[in-house]
């Protein structure tokens, strides 16, 4: 046990213990206290909500559109849509493929959401309030961290120029989820609009709902506002890919194989491409889109003989837990046959039940994540050859590097 912010905090380093611990029990299903979050309005969304009945009420939000039937009744078509795009434009300037990847997603996760393509003005506005989530949540930047009080202080007190900063980030945050939700429900109310999340839910409420049962849709909403995940799961792909020729040509030869050269792979192929999946497991576990897992819990509890004060931090070190050498053979090196049961006597575990999270905070975008993934990867590696760029005979290897923070 040490401490973060003065603050007891467990790291778990086992799969066992993980699950034991987040896997069902709802005493560990909160969210530490992070006080700069709850300055900028971070605590009404989902991820940050500790736990009550408010995330009964987001987690129930959330449940139906994001579940697996909703995905092939509705959102399908837009998976499909938007890795086809992707391609097309990775054809025309595959140079930019870190920009591309990046509003590729932000605008498929804008559509899911709210039935429309953002513009230009919309994204910078969220890019902003991302980049400012990203530093409110800098571990040792700001001192309102390690002394909740400095909360109440007020803004022309000499040293809290932060609350200034807090203010901006506050308005900003909430301007990203209200504007296109507010747009969204005049669509529904108008009849008009495309399937999306707002009008799903905003339809299931019960005819006579209250205010606060939109502002938990709204908030729901705007949860799903995140590209980085997927970002960085794209990112250590191509990333292997190029550095993997290899694998990836025995890859292209599987797809070739089942879909042939002229159609692109799509979900029905997907259980007769046992490699690609096999690919898609070990981006997964070589880089995990979020290697640190934090939760709390609400109670005092005690586990394995030790005990664990409330609201202590639980942090579940899913990096280390995926490159345990008891568990995976060479764990920093790249072999997705690690995943194949036809080539190994010993099959090595799959990461799906670590990198999602855990229990009741599991991610709610985990079956959207996983079709979007498979079609990004799998249509990538039909389309193109990735390798490294060649400067006067030498080749670059890029170099993955990871910011500070919570996802990789
Ligand atoms: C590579 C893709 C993704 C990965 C690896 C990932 C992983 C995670 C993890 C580890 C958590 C924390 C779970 C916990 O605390 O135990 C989480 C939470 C969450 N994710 Fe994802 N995620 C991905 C994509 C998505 C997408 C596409 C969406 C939205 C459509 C989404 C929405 C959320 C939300 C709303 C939460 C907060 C849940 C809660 O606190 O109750 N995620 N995700």
């Amino acid at each position: 046990m040490a401490s973060a912010w003065g603050v007891p905090a467990i790291v778990i380093n086992t799969k066992n213990a993980a699950l034991d611990l987040l896997g069902s029990r709802t005493t560990f299903a909160s969210k530490p206290k992070w006080p700069m979050a709850e300055l900028i309005g971070r605590q009404s969304n989902v991820g940050f909500t500790y736990y009550g009945e408010r995330l009964k009420r987001f987690r129930e939000v959330l449940r139906k559109p994001l579940n697996i039937q909703s995905i092939s009744l509705f959102w399908g078509p837009y998976l499909e849509e938007q890795s086809y795009n992707l391609c097309q434009s990775l054809f025309k300037d595959s140079e930019q493929f870190y920009a591309l990847v990046e509003i590729n997603i932000q605008e498929l996760i804008v559509m899911l959401t709210y039935g429309y393509r953002p513009d230009s003005q919309y994204l910078k506005v969220y890019h902003t309030m991302m980049r400012e989530t990203g530093e409110a949540l800098q571990p040792g930047r700001w001192a309102v961290n390690y002394i909740p009080a400095l909360k109440w202080v007020p803004a022309w007190f000499p040293g809290a120029g932060f609350q200034a900063w807090v203010e901006c980030a506050r308005l900003r945050f909430t301007e990203v989820a209200r504007t296109p939700f507010y747009k969204t429900k005049s669509n529904v109310l108008l009849g008009q609009g495309n399937t999306c999340f707002v009008q799903q839910a905003l339809e299931s409420l019960p005819e006579r709902h209250s205010t606060d049962d939109e502002d938990i849709v709204m908030f729901a909403a705007g949860s799903l506002l995140s590209e980085l995940q997927m970002c960085s799961f794209i990112y250590t792909f191509i990333f292997m890919m190029a550095t993997h020729s290899d694998i990836q040509s025995r890859a292209h030869e599987e797809i070739i194989g089942i879909c042939g050269s002229s159609s692109l792979p799509g979900p029905p192929d997907r259980a007769q491409l046992p490699f690609v999946e096999c690919i898609i497991q070990e981006v997964h576990r070589i880089n995990p889109a979020v290697p640190l897992v934090p939760h709390s819990n609400s109670q005092e509890a005690d586990y394995a003989g030790y005990r664990i004060p409330k609201n202590s931090w639980i942090i579940a070190n899913i990096w280390g837990m995926l490159h345990d050498d008891g568990v995976y053979l060479q764990p920093q090196s790249f072999i997705p046959e690690r995943f194949l049961s036809n080539e190994n006597d010993l099959v090595q575990p799959g990461p799906r039940n670590l990198v999602y999270g855990f229990g009741p905070r599991r991610c709610p975008g985990e079956n959207i994540a996983d079709l979007y993934l498979f079609l990004v990867t799998s249509r990538i590696l039909a389309l193109f050859e990735i390798s490294c760029v060649v400067e006067e005979g030498n080749c670059h290897i890029p170099t993955l590097e990871f910011d500070p923070g919570i996802a990789a």
